[in-house]
C-alpha cells in the first residue's frame, strides 16, 4: 500500500483582512462566526434587518460594532471583506453597494448568488469591472470528505470516473423568505450537490431533472423532491437526489436523516456520508487497485461540514485579498453552477434533457 496523504481541512495561510458580517440568522450566528472565531479571522462589525438580533449575535461573538443597516456596515471604512448571509433576493443590491466602496477589497456572497442567471452574470461582470474580488460561499466543496475525495480523484486513485451519486434524505431548515420565491429545492439545496459534482467531475454536458411537490412541505412550492441525472464531458454519469424530508417530522418518530455519496471508477470506488444535519463528521472510505491494494481505507478527521467548512471558504478569500491571486471559489465559476441550476429548471419546465450549451449561448 502506498504512503498516502489526506488533507481534510486546508491550512489557514491568511487571516489579516477585517470582516463585516451581514445577517444575524441561523447560518451567520451558528456557522460563519463559529468558524471565524475558531480560525482567528477578525470580525469588526455586524448588521442585520433587526438591530436587536445583530446586537445579540455581536455580544455572543464579541464583535465590536453593530450598524443599523447592512448598507451602513458596507460603508464602514474599516470593513475590508463584506460577508453576506442574507435573503438572496436582497443580495445583489448589497453586492453592488459593496462594489462601489473603495475600502472593500473582497465580498463573500452566499449561495444562491442570485435568483436569476441574468442577475448572476451581471454581478460577475460588474465585479470584474470594479476590480473587486467576488467569491461565493459554495461550502460543500470544503466539506472534509469532499476535499479528501477530490485529492483521491486528482491523484487518479480511482482511475476513470464512471458514475457518481449523491443521495439526500434530510430536512433543511427552509428559511421564511423562501416561501415567497417560485424556486425551492434546486436553487437552495440541490445547488450544493450540483456544484460539488462540478468540483469533482468537471463540466457537465447535459442534465435531466424531474421534481414533485411534497405534501409534507406545507407552503406552496413546485420543486420539493428533485432527481437530476447528469452526463459530464468526461463521459461520467451522475445522479443527484434531494428528498428534503426523511419520514415524518413528529415527536417520537425516529428519523434516519442522511446524505450519502458514492463514486465508481475503473480502478476503485469511494463512498461515504456528509455528516449533516446530525452534527457529526462526514466520512469517506475507499478501495483502489492502484494505491490501496484493493483494500478499503478510511481516512479520519473530527471537523465537520457545519461549521468547519466555513473556515476554508473564508480562508480562500482572505488569501486572495492578501496576495491578489484569484480565489478558489470565483464568481465566474459560480455562474456555471447557476447555469446548471437554470438548465435543471428548464428541464423540468420542458420535460426533456437540456444541454448546457443551450443555456450558455442564449
Ligand atoms: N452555504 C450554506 O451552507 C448555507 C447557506 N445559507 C444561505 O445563507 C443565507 C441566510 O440564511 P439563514 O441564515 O439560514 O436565514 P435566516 O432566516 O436564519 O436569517 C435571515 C437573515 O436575513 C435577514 N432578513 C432580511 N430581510 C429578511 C426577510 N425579508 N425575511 C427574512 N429574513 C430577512 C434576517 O434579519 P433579522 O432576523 O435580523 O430580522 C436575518 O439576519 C441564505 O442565502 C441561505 O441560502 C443558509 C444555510 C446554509
Ligand atoms: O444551504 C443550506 C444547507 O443547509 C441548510 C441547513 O439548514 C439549508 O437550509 C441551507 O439553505
Amino acid at each position: 500500500m502506498k504512503d498516502l496523504v489526506y488533507a481534510p481541512d486546508p491550512p489557514v495561510r491568511s487571516k489579516g483582512s477585517k470582516i463585516g458580517a451581514i445577517g444575524a440568522g441561523m447560518i451567520m450566528a451558528e456557522c460563519h462566526l463559529a468558524a471565524y472565531a475558531d480560525a482567528g479571522f477578525p470580525v469588526v462589525a455586524i448588521a442585520s434587518r433587526t438591530r436587536a438580533n445583530a446586537q445579540k449575535v455581536a455580544d455572543r461573538w464579541k464583535i465590536g460594532r453593530v450598524h443599523d443597516t447592512p448598507e451602513a456596515l458596507i460603508e464602514d471604512p474599516e470593513v475590508e471583506i463584506v460577508d453576506i448571509a442574507y435573503p438572496p433576493d436582497q443580495q445583489p443590491a448589497l453586492i453592488r453597494h459593496a462594489l462601489g466602496q473603495p475600502h472593500v477589497k473582497g465580498i463573500l456572497a452566499q449561495k444562491p448568488l442570485a435568483l436569476s442567471l441574468d442577475e448572476a452574470r451581471a454581478l460577475r461582470d460588474e465585479a470584474a469591472a470594479a476590480g473587486k474580488i467576488l467569491s461565493v460561499n459554495q461550502n460543500m466543496r470544503y466539506d472534509q470528505a469532499m476535499q479528501v475525495l477530490k485529492q483521491i480523484l486528482d491523484r487518479g486513485e480511482l482511475g476513470e470516473v464512471v458514475f457518481a451519486q449523491i443521495d439526500m434524505h434530510a430536512i433543511p431548515h427552509w428559511q421564511d423568505f423562501l416561501k415567497e420565491y417560485d424556486r425551492l429545492t434546486l436553487s437552495n439545496m440541490s445547488v450544493h450537490h450540483l456544484d460539488v459534482l462540478r468540483f469533482l467531475l468537471g463540466e457537465p454536458e447535459e442534465i435531466t431533472t424531474v421534481v414533485r411537490t411534497d405534501p409534507r412541505t406545507t407552503f406552496q412550492h413546485t420543486d420539493g423532491i428533485c432527481v437530476s441525472t447528469l452526463r459530464f464531458e468526461s463521459g461520467a454519469l451522475a445522479l443527484s437526489t434531494e428528498d428534503v424530508w426523511s419520514g415524518p417530522r413528529a415527536e417520537g418518530y425516529d428519523d434516519d436523516q442522511h446524505i450519502t455519496f458514492r463514486i465508481d471508477g475503473t480502478e476503485g470506488v469511494a463512498k461515504g456520508t456528509i455528516g449533516w444535519p446530525t452534527g457529526v463528521a462526514s466520512t469517506l472510505t475507499y478501495a483502489s487497485r492502484k494505491t490501496t491494494g484493493g483494500q478499503w481505507v478510511t481516512p479520519g478527521w473530527e471537523t465537520m461540514w457545519f461549521p468547519h467548512a466555513f473556515i476554508g471558504v473564508m480562508e480562500q478569500l482572505q488569501h486572495a485579498v492578501e496576495t491578489g491571486a484569484a480565489p478558489a471559489l470565483t464568481v465566474a465559476d459560480n455562474v456555471k453552477t447557476v447555469e446548471l441550476i437554470e438548465a435543471a429548471y428548464r428541464s423540468v419546465a420542458e420535460g426533456r434533457t437540456v444541454r448546457l450549451s443551450e443555456i450558455q449561448t442564449p
